[in-house]
């Protein structure tokens, strides 16, 4: 559905120095600067996947949606969707995508949301029962109905989040390019938007790229990460997959009724941290030995709670991003 080939973004833009003086001198002479933003990325996604686009601040994800979604040209590569090249803007292309920004709108703010969805009614050339199909299922998977007469001004964050996905899919889009859809939004609101992409990915079959900061969207959403920083693909499989090579430990945390005494403790392999006076007892082991090893914890003492975990996600992105920043 979409291939990348050496796919590359640079910027061209002039440099200003504050005030009216500095505004005239550019205009006189002015001084150009170029900025590699995303630099020969190479990856395919196949219809009905959900790709989660990670990366620290200004590593390059707006950048690739923007190219994808036909907002940008590109400096130079290869890219295809869905057989078109985006920035070509062709009707057929543009009726068969949608691109959602978390801090901007496509609705109206003094008008309800309906008149919006009108608007794309006609800009797609939908017909009135394809309309009114796609308007009835989305505001039921979005719990939106009482809101669609309602100024856009006047709902909330979480609200218009919902009513900007419900005019980004009304027509009915394979793919759905999404830039930080939850930025913003307070948890309830998180987890339905994770829970309606979800749906919309199960039962419609839409494709997903989805760039976010925050890794409970990833891990709610995706089976496939790509990691970009610098412009360049540093990773690109499963999230799964990553936790396993970037931390292939797994954390156990044991909670005892009672202390347990150093000579014990000092015998146990792996131990990171000891809490509690002793009770709570923190450690790191390989993955084929975790049964052995809370079969020797639950030998020590009374055990009151018992946690065995992967490495949080969100730990493994900063190690990531601190090791490519060093670079
Ligand atoms: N219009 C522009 N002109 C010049 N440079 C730009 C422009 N837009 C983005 N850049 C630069 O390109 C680089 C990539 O920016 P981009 O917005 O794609 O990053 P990002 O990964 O989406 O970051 P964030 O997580 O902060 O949204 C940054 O260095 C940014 O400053």
């Amino acid at each position: 559905m979409i291939s990348a080939h050496d796919l590359t973004k640079t910027y061209t833009f002039h440099q200003q120095t504050a005030g009216l003086a500095g505004a005239l001198k550019s205009l006189v002479k002015r001084k150009y600067e170029t900025r590699l933003a995303v630099d020969q990325i190479t990856f395919g996604i196949e219809r009905g996947e959900v790709v989660g686009l990670l990366g620290p601040n200004g590593a390059g994800k707006t950048t690739t949606l923007k190219m994808l979604s036909g907002l940008l040209y590109i400096t130079s590569g290869e890219l295809q969707v869905l057989g078109f090249k985006p920035s070509d803007r062709k009707h057929d292309y543009l009726r068969r995508i949608a691109l959602v920004m978390g801090q901007k709108t496509m609705l109206w703010w003094d008008v309800p949301a309906m008149e919006s969805l009108l608007l794309h009614k006609d800009m797609y050339g939908l017909s009135t029962k394809e309309f009114e199909r796609n308007v009835d299922e989305l505001a039921e998977l979005l719990d939106v109905k009482d809101l669609l007469n309602v100024q856009v001004r006047k709902t909330s964050l979480g609200e218009r989040m919902k009513l900007e996905l419900m005019a980004a899919l009304v027509h009915g889009p394979e793919i759905l390019f999404l830039d930080e859809p939850t930025i913003g939004l307070d948890v309830v609101a998180k987890a339905r938007v994770r829970e309606f992409l979800g749906e919309v990915n199960k039962v419609r079959g839409t494709t997903i790229l989805v760039t976010s900061h925050d890794m409970d969207d990833i891990e709610a959403l995706c089976s496939r990460v790509m990691i970009i920083d610098h412009g360049r693909l540093q990773y690109d499989g499963g999230l799964e997959e990553l936790v396993r090579t970037a931390r292939p430990r797994k954390l156990v945390r044991a909670t005892y009724a009672e202390p347990i005494d150093g000579a014990t403790l000092a015998t146990l392999e792996g131990l990171t941290e000891i809490e509690g006076d002793s009770r709570v007892v923190k450690l790191e082991v390989e993955r084929d030995q975790t049964g052995e090893l809370l079969e020797r914890l639950s030998r020590l003492g009374p055990l009151v709670d018992l946690d065995v975990a992967d490495a949080d996600i969100e730990e493994i992105m900063r190690d990531l991003f601190l090791r490519e920043g060093k670079r």
